[in-house]
Protein backbone atom coordinates (compact mmCIF):
# COMPACT_ATOMS: atom_id res chain seq x y z
CA UNK A 1 0.00 0.00 0.00
CA UNK A 2 2.68 2.37 0.88
CA UNK A 3 4.55 1.79 -2.52
CA UNK A 4 1.17 3.01 -4.04
CA UNK A 5 1.01 6.10 -1.92
CA UNK A 6 4.33 7.17 -2.50
CA UNK A 7 3.86 7.21 -5.75
CA UNK A 8 0.10 9.04 -5.73
CA UNK A 9 1.60 12.22 -3.19
CA UNK A 10 5.37 12.88 -4.44
CA UNK A 11 3.70 15.43 -6.96
CA UNK A 12 6.82 16.22 -8.04
CA UNK A 13 8.99 16.68 -11.19
CA UNK A 14 11.34 14.26 -10.22
CA UNK A 15 12.73 13.09 -13.16
CA UNK A 16 13.70 16.26 -14.33
CA UNK A 17 16.11 15.93 -11.45
CA UNK A 18 17.83 13.49 -13.33
CA UNK A 19 16.34 10.46 -11.01
CA UNK A 20 14.71 8.45 -14.13
CA UNK A 21 16.15 5.11 -13.21
CA UNK A 22 14.38 5.40 -9.44
CA UNK A 23 11.28 6.45 -10.78
CA UNK A 24 11.17 3.43 -12.97
CA UNK A 25 12.37 1.19 -9.90
CA UNK A 26 8.97 2.52 -8.36
CA UNK A 27 7.66 1.35 -10.99
CA UNK A 28 9.39 -2.43 -11.35
CA UNK A 29 7.18 -5.46 -10.23
CA UNK A 30 8.31 -7.28 -7.81
CA UNK A 31 9.54 -9.99 -9.92
CA UNK A 32 11.56 -7.22 -11.44
CA UNK A 33 9.69 -6.85 -14.84
CA UNK A 34 9.33 -3.48 -16.24
CA UNK A 35 5.46 -2.60 -15.86
CA UNK A 36 4.46 0.90 -16.62
CA UNK A 37 1.94 -0.32 -18.14
CA UNK A 38 -1.25 2.13 -18.88
CA UNK A 39 -4.00 1.30 -16.36
CA UNK A 40 -7.69 1.66 -17.51
CA UNK A 41 -9.52 4.91 -17.04
CA UNK A 42 -11.75 4.70 -14.40
CA UNK A 43 -14.20 6.57 -16.40
CA UNK A 44 -14.58 3.94 -18.53
CA UNK A 45 -14.85 1.27 -16.42
CA UNK A 46 -17.69 3.41 -14.50
CA UNK A 47 -19.21 3.66 -17.81
CA UNK A 48 -20.32 0.03 -18.04
CA UNK A 49 -23.18 0.56 -15.44
CA UNK A 50 -21.61 -2.71 -13.48
CA UNK A 51 -23.25 -3.81 -10.24
CA UNK A 52 -19.71 -4.80 -9.02
CA UNK A 53 -16.21 -3.38 -9.93
CA UNK A 54 -13.57 -5.49 -10.99
CA UNK A 55 -11.39 -7.28 -8.11
CA UNK A 56 -8.59 -5.08 -8.44
CA UNK A 57 -10.53 -1.92 -6.98
CA UNK A 58 -12.03 -3.93 -4.09
CA UNK A 59 -10.01 -3.27 -0.75
CA UNK A 60 -10.65 -5.07 2.06
CA UNK A 61 -9.17 -3.08 5.04
CA UNK A 62 -10.76 0.34 3.74
CA UNK A 63 -10.52 2.16 8.15
CA UNK A 64 -14.04 3.14 8.64
CA UNK A 65 -15.50 6.32 9.89
CA UNK A 66 -15.19 5.68 13.58
CA UNK A 67 -18.12 8.51 14.50
CA UNK A 68 -21.73 7.20 14.18
CA UNK A 69 -22.99 11.03 14.59
CA UNK A 70 -21.72 13.18 11.88
CA UNK A 71 -23.24 16.05 14.03
CA UNK A 72 -20.68 15.28 16.82
CA UNK A 73 -17.96 15.36 14.24
CA UNK A 74 -15.40 18.27 15.24
CA UNK A 75 -15.15 20.89 12.56
CA UNK A 76 -12.04 21.58 10.44
CA UNK A 77 -10.71 25.10 11.24
CA UNK A 78 -11.87 28.04 9.00
CA UNK A 79 -9.35 30.62 8.34
CA UNK A 80 -9.90 34.17 6.80
CA UNK A 81 -7.09 35.12 4.51
CA UNK A 82 -7.60 38.96 4.14
CA UNK A 83 -7.70 39.32 8.16
CA UNK A 84 -4.18 37.91 8.69
CA UNK A 85 -2.73 40.92 6.35
CA UNK A 86 -5.52 43.08 8.31
CA UNK A 87 -4.43 46.46 9.37
CA UNK A 88 -6.37 46.21 12.20
CA UNK A 89 -3.94 44.86 14.72
CA UNK A 90 -6.16 42.96 16.70
CA UNK A 91 -7.76 40.87 14.01
CA UNK A 92 -4.60 40.14 12.61
CA UNK A 93 -3.14 38.53 15.30
CA UNK A 94 -6.49 36.41 16.46
CA UNK A 95 -6.30 35.46 12.72
CA UNK A 96 -2.60 34.30 13.46
CA UNK A 97 -3.71 32.78 16.50
CA UNK A 98 -6.39 30.52 14.18
CA UNK A 99 -3.79 29.81 11.60
CA UNK A 100 -1.23 28.50 14.14
CA UNK A 101 -3.71 26.19 16.38
CA UNK A 102 -5.16 24.64 13.00
CA UNK A 103 -1.92 23.54 11.36
CA UNK A 104 -0.41 22.55 15.15
CA UNK A 105 -3.41 20.70 15.71
CA UNK A 106 -5.12 19.77 12.57
CA UNK A 107 -2.67 20.13 9.49
CA UNK A 108 -5.55 21.25 7.76
CA UNK A 109 -7.91 24.09 7.49
CA UNK A 110 -10.07 26.45 5.00
CA UNK A 111 -9.25 29.11 3.65
CA UNK A 112 -12.06 32.49 2.75
CA UNK A 113 -11.30 35.37 1.20
CA UNK A 114 -8.38 34.28 -0.34
CA UNK A 115 -8.68 36.74 -3.28
CA UNK A 116 -8.77 34.71 -6.22
CA UNK A 117 -11.87 35.77 -8.31
CA UNK A 118 -14.85 33.52 -8.79
CA UNK A 119 -15.10 33.76 -12.04
CA UNK A 120 -11.51 32.75 -12.46
CA UNK A 121 -12.53 29.72 -10.45
CA UNK A 122 -16.22 29.14 -11.87
CA UNK A 123 -13.56 29.11 -15.11
CA UNK A 124 -11.46 26.39 -13.95
CA UNK A 125 -14.33 24.01 -12.74
CA UNK A 126 -15.96 24.62 -15.54
CA UNK A 127 -12.37 23.51 -17.94
CA UNK A 128 -11.91 20.63 -15.52
CA UNK A 129 -14.78 19.07 -16.57
CA UNK A 130 -13.95 19.47 -20.49
CA UNK A 131 -11.30 18.38 -20.05
CA UNK A 132 -12.13 14.77 -18.37
CA UNK A 133 -15.27 14.84 -21.15
CA UNK A 134 -12.58 15.04 -23.86
CA UNK A 135 -12.92 12.26 -26.27
CA UNK A 136 -10.51 9.40 -25.75
CA UNK A 137 -8.39 10.12 -28.57
CA UNK A 138 -8.23 13.05 -27.76
CA UNK A 139 -7.27 12.09 -24.09
CA UNK A 140 -4.79 9.72 -25.68
CA UNK A 141 -2.64 12.83 -26.79
CA UNK A 142 -2.32 13.88 -23.32
CA UNK A 143 -2.09 10.32 -21.58
CA UNK A 144 1.43 9.52 -19.32
CA UNK A 145 4.36 8.40 -21.47
CA UNK A 146 6.24 5.37 -20.02
CA UNK A 147 8.88 6.79 -17.02
CA UNK A 148 6.74 10.43 -16.73
CA UNK A 149 4.18 11.66 -14.25
CA UNK A 150 2.65 14.14 -16.04
CA UNK A 151 -0.68 14.06 -18.29
CA UNK A 152 -3.84 11.78 -17.94
CA UNK A 153 -3.59 8.65 -15.81
CA UNK A 154 -4.07 6.89 -12.99
CA UNK A 155 -0.99 5.64 -11.61
CA UNK A 156 2.18 3.96 -12.47
CA UNK A 157 0.95 0.30 -12.43
CA UNK A 158 3.28 -1.13 -10.18
CA UNK A 159 2.62 -4.65 -9.67
CA UNK A 160 -0.24 -6.92 -11.49
CA UNK A 161 -2.21 -7.68 -8.49
CA UNK A 162 -1.54 -4.08 -7.00
CA UNK A 163 -4.72 -3.00 -5.72
CA UNK A 164 -6.25 0.39 -7.55
CA UNK A 165 -7.33 3.48 -6.60
CA UNK A 166 -11.12 4.83 -8.10
CA UNK A 167 -9.74 8.04 -9.56
CA UNK A 168 -8.42 9.29 -12.77
CA UNK A 169 -5.84 11.88 -12.46
CA UNK A 170 -4.35 14.77 -14.89
CA UNK A 171 -1.17 15.85 -13.25
CA UNK A 172 1.10 18.83 -14.61
CA UNK A 173 4.09 20.60 -13.58
CA UNK A 174 3.21 24.72 -14.01
CA UNK A 175 6.16 26.55 -11.96
CA UNK A 176 8.49 27.47 -12.78
CA UNK A 177 7.46 27.10 -16.10
CA UNK A 178 11.12 25.93 -17.79
CA UNK A 179 10.13 22.58 -16.14
CA UNK A 180 6.80 21.69 -17.56
CA UNK A 181 6.39 18.52 -19.61
CA UNK A 182 7.12 19.66 -23.57
CA UNK A 183 4.53 17.54 -24.91
CA UNK A 184 1.58 17.97 -22.26
CA UNK A 185 1.16 21.55 -21.26
CA UNK A 186 1.50 23.02 -24.40
CA UNK A 187 -1.54 20.58 -25.88
CA UNK A 188 -3.76 21.34 -22.77
CA UNK A 189 -6.89 22.70 -25.01
CA UNK A 190 -7.67 26.57 -25.08
CA UNK A 191 -8.97 28.62 -23.29
CA UNK A 192 -8.30 26.15 -20.19
CA UNK A 193 -4.78 26.03 -20.49
CA UNK A 194 -4.59 30.04 -20.15
CA UNK A 195 -7.09 29.58 -17.26
CA UNK A 196 -4.70 27.11 -15.47
CA UNK A 197 -1.91 29.48 -16.25
CA UNK A 198 -3.71 32.35 -14.35
CA UNK A 199 -4.75 30.25 -11.61
CA UNK A 200 -1.44 28.53 -10.88
CA UNK A 201 -0.52 32.18 -10.69
CA UNK A 202 -2.79 33.26 -8.31
CA UNK A 203 -2.98 29.99 -5.94
CA UNK A 204 0.75 30.57 -5.69
CA UNK A 205 0.36 33.81 -4.16
CA UNK A 206 -2.17 32.30 -1.44
CA UNK A 207 0.06 29.77 -0.72
CA UNK A 208 2.92 32.36 -0.26
CA UNK A 209 0.61 34.70 1.89
CA UNK A 210 -0.15 31.40 3.94
CA UNK A 211 3.39 30.31 4.43
CA UNK A 212 4.40 34.42 5.18
CA UNK A 213 1.55 34.25 7.96
CA UNK A 214 2.59 30.80 9.37
CA UNK A 215 6.54 32.02 9.16
CA UNK A 216 5.71 34.95 11.54
CA UNK A 217 3.42 33.01 14.02
CA UNK A 218 5.86 30.19 14.45
CA UNK A 219 8.40 32.69 14.39
CA UNK A 220 10.53 31.38 11.66
CA UNK A 221 12.87 34.20 10.28
CA UNK A 222 12.07 35.90 6.33
CA UNK A 223 15.61 35.04 5.02
CA UNK A 224 14.73 30.87 6.20
CA UNK A 225 11.95 31.55 4.27
CA UNK A 226 13.51 32.78 1.51
CA UNK A 227 16.41 30.27 1.62
CA UNK A 228 14.34 27.37 1.62
CA UNK A 229 11.83 27.65 -0.68
CA UNK A 230 13.82 30.62 -3.17
CA UNK A 231 11.02 30.74 -6.09
CA UNK A 232 9.22 27.61 -5.12
CA UNK A 233 8.30 24.96 -7.48
CA UNK A 234 4.55 23.84 -8.04
CA UNK A 235 2.43 21.27 -9.84
CA UNK A 236 -1.43 20.21 -10.17
CA UNK A 237 -3.16 17.32 -9.77
CA UNK A 238 -6.70 16.91 -10.75
CA UNK A 239 -8.56 14.27 -9.49
CA UNK A 240 -11.89 12.73 -11.39
CA UNK A 241 -13.61 10.31 -9.18
CA UNK A 242 -16.59 8.68 -11.15
CA UNK A 243 -19.53 7.35 -9.16
CA UNK A 244 -18.65 4.05 -7.93
CA UNK A 245 -21.26 1.05 -7.58
CA UNK A 246 -19.27 -0.31 -4.68
CA UNK A 247 -18.31 2.83 -2.30
CA UNK A 248 -17.99 0.86 0.50
CA UNK A 249 -15.46 -1.36 -0.78
CA UNK A 250 -12.99 0.82 -3.09
CA UNK A 251 -11.31 4.00 -2.50
CA UNK A 252 -11.07 7.19 -4.24
CA UNK A 253 -7.36 7.97 -2.99
CA UNK A 254 -5.30 5.84 0.06
CA UNK A 255 -4.49 7.36 3.11
CA UNK A 256 -1.71 9.23 2.36
CA UNK A 257 -0.02 12.60 3.37
CA UNK A 258 1.52 15.12 0.68
CA UNK A 259 5.60 15.16 0.22
CA UNK A 260 5.29 18.45 -0.51
CA UNK A 261 5.24 21.67 2.08
CA UNK A 262 1.85 23.43 0.94
CA UNK A 263 -1.25 21.89 -0.89
CA UNK A 264 -4.20 24.17 -1.72
CA UNK A 265 -7.23 21.88 -2.87
CA UNK A 266 -10.11 23.43 -5.00
CA UNK A 267 -13.48 20.87 -4.24
CA UNK A 268 -14.70 21.46 -7.85
CA UNK A 269 -17.52 19.60 -7.18
CA UNK A 270 -20.43 19.90 -3.94
CA UNK A 271 -20.02 16.72 -3.09
CA UNK A 272 -18.34 15.18 -0.10
CA UNK A 273 -15.27 12.34 -0.56
CA UNK A 274 -12.20 14.07 1.59
CA UNK A 275 -11.45 12.81 5.31
CA UNK A 276 -8.75 14.00 7.35
CA UNK A 277 -7.75 11.96 10.35
CA UNK A 278 -7.97 14.04 13.35
CA UNK A 279 -7.20 12.25 16.83
CA UNK A 280 -7.99 9.34 15.10
CA UNK A 281 -10.73 9.92 13.48
CA UNK A 282 -11.58 10.56 9.73
CA UNK A 283 -13.22 13.61 9.64
CA UNK A 284 -15.17 14.85 6.52
CA UNK A 285 -14.00 18.40 5.17
CA UNK A 286 -17.39 19.45 3.33
CA UNK A 287 -17.17 21.60 0.41
CA UNK A 288 -17.78 25.53 1.55
CA UNK A 289 -18.64 27.63 -0.93
CA UNK A 290 -15.71 30.12 -2.26
CA UNK A 291 -13.26 28.21 -0.12
CA UNK A 292 -9.80 26.40 -0.26
CA UNK A 293 -8.77 23.59 1.60
CA UNK A 294 -5.10 24.03 2.29
CA UNK A 295 -2.84 21.31 4.56
CA UNK A 296 0.49 20.84 5.31
CA UNK A 297 2.63 18.56 3.65
CA UNK A 298 5.52 16.53 4.68
CA UNK A 299 7.83 19.07 3.90
CA UNK A 300 5.97 21.30 6.04
CA UNK A 301 6.56 19.91 8.87
CA UNK A 302 10.14 19.27 8.75
CA UNK A 303 10.97 23.02 7.89
CA UNK A 304 9.06 23.91 11.07
CA UNK A 305 10.87 21.33 13.13
CA UNK A 306 7.48 19.63 13.69
CA UNK A 307 5.37 22.29 14.94
CA UNK A 308 2.99 21.71 12.22
CA UNK A 309 1.62 18.36 11.29
CA UNK A 310 1.00 16.80 7.69
CA UNK A 311 -1.61 14.58 8.57
CA UNK A 312 -2.83 11.68 6.82
CA UNK A 313 -6.11 12.51 4.48
CA UNK A 314 -7.96 10.34 2.03
CA UNK A 315 -10.82 10.64 -0.70
CA UNK A 316 -13.74 8.39 -0.75
CA UNK A 317 -16.38 7.47 -3.24
CA UNK A 318 -20.19 7.25 -3.71
CA UNK A 319 -22.48 5.59 -5.67
CA UNK A 320 -24.46 8.77 -7.22
CA UNK A 321 -22.38 11.64 -8.09
CA UNK A 322 -18.72 12.09 -9.53
CA UNK A 323 -16.46 14.57 -7.60
CA UNK A 324 -13.71 16.58 -8.84
CA UNK A 325 -10.97 18.13 -7.13
CA UNK A 326 -7.95 20.09 -8.13
CA UNK A 327 -4.82 19.99 -5.31
CA UNK A 328 -1.98 22.24 -5.92
CA UNK A 329 1.34 21.46 -4.08
CA UNK A 330 3.41 24.27 -3.42
CA UNK A 331 7.19 23.40 -2.67
CA UNK A 332 10.39 24.32 -2.05
CA UNK A 333 12.73 25.05 -5.22
CA UNK A 334 15.16 22.12 -6.65
CA UNK A 335 18.46 24.22 -5.38
CA UNK A 336 17.64 24.65 -1.52
CA UNK A 337 17.64 21.98 1.12
CA UNK A 338 14.42 20.65 3.20
CA UNK A 339 15.32 20.67 7.05
CA UNK A 340 14.39 22.45 9.79
CA UNK A 341 14.81 25.92 9.34
CA UNK A 342 17.60 27.33 10.67
CA UNK A 343 15.35 29.97 13.09
CA UNK A 344 13.67 27.47 14.86
CA UNK A 345 16.22 25.30 16.22
CA UNK A 346 17.86 26.05 19.37
CA UNK A 347 18.81 24.46 22.60
CA UNK A 348 15.24 24.26 23.92
CA UNK A 349 14.45 23.00 20.63
CA UNK A 350 16.94 20.54 18.81
CA UNK A 351 16.54 19.67 15.28
CA UNK A 352 13.83 16.65 14.72
CA UNK A 353 14.48 16.38 11.33
CA UNK A 354 17.74 15.69 9.03
CA UNK A 355 18.79 18.14 6.49
CA UNK A 356 18.87 17.11 3.20
CA UNK A 357 19.35 18.63 -0.33
CA UNK A 358 16.45 18.86 -2.49
CA UNK A 359 17.03 15.69 -4.58
CA UNK A 360 18.36 13.72 -2.40
CA UNK A 361 14.79 14.33 -0.25
CA UNK A 362 12.93 13.45 -2.89
CA UNK A 363 14.67 10.33 -4.09
CA UNK A 364 14.79 8.98 -0.73
CA UNK A 365 10.41 9.67 -0.96
CA UNK A 366 10.65 7.03 -4.03
CA UNK A 367 12.99 4.18 -3.00
CA UNK A 368 11.89 4.43 0.56
CA UNK A 369 10.97 0.33 1.47
CA UNK A 370 9.43 -1.70 3.96
CA UNK A 371 6.02 -1.02 5.57
CA UNK A 372 7.31 2.06 7.41
CA UNK A 373 4.21 4.69 7.75
CA UNK A 374 5.41 7.53 6.75
CA UNK A 375 8.81 9.12 4.70
CA UNK A 376 9.58 11.66 6.84
CA UNK A 377 9.90 9.21 10.02
CA UNK A 378 12.79 8.05 8.61
CA UNK A 379 14.21 11.62 8.44
CA UNK A 380 13.04 11.66 12.37
CA UNK A 381 16.11 12.27 14.19
CA UNK A 382 15.91 9.58 17.14
CA UNK A 383 16.57 10.65 21.16
CA UNK A 384 19.67 9.16 21.24
CA UNK A 385 20.73 10.53 17.96
CA UNK A 386 20.68 14.67 19.69
CA UNK A 387 23.87 15.84 20.84
CA UNK A 388 23.48 18.92 22.65
O1 LIG B 1 -9.76 14.75 -3.78
C1 LIG B 1 -9.44 15.13 -2.66
O2 LIG B 1 -10.21 15.74 -1.94
C2 LIG B 1 -8.07 14.80 -2.10
C3 LIG B 1 -6.97 14.76 -3.11
C4 LIG B 1 -5.61 14.52 -2.52
O3 LIG B 1 -5.46 14.26 -1.36
C5 LIG B 1 -4.41 14.63 -3.38
O4 LIG B 1 -4.54 14.83 -4.61
O5 LIG B 1 -3.29 14.51 -2.82
FE1 LIG C 1 -3.33 14.53 -0.76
Amino acid sequence: MYSTDRCVCVHIYIYKMGLEEEIKVSMEAEDGSKKATRVASVKEVAKEALSRVPDRYIHADIDPLVCNSPSLLPQVPVIDLSSLFSGDHHVKETELRKLHVASHQWGFFQVINHGVRGELVDKMKKGVRELFDLPMEEKDKLWQREGEMEGFGQMFEASENQKLNWVDVFYVITLPSHLRNSHIFPNIPMPFKEDLEEYSAEVRGVARKILEGMAEVVGMKKEDVKELFGEGTQAMRINYYPPCPQPEDVIGINAHTDGTALTVLLQVSDVEGLQIKHDGVWVPVPPLPHAFVVNIGDVLQIITNGEYKSVEHRATVNSKMERISIATFYGPGREGHIGPAPSLVGPEKPAQFKTLSVPDYYKGFISKEGPIKSYIDLLRIQNEDITH
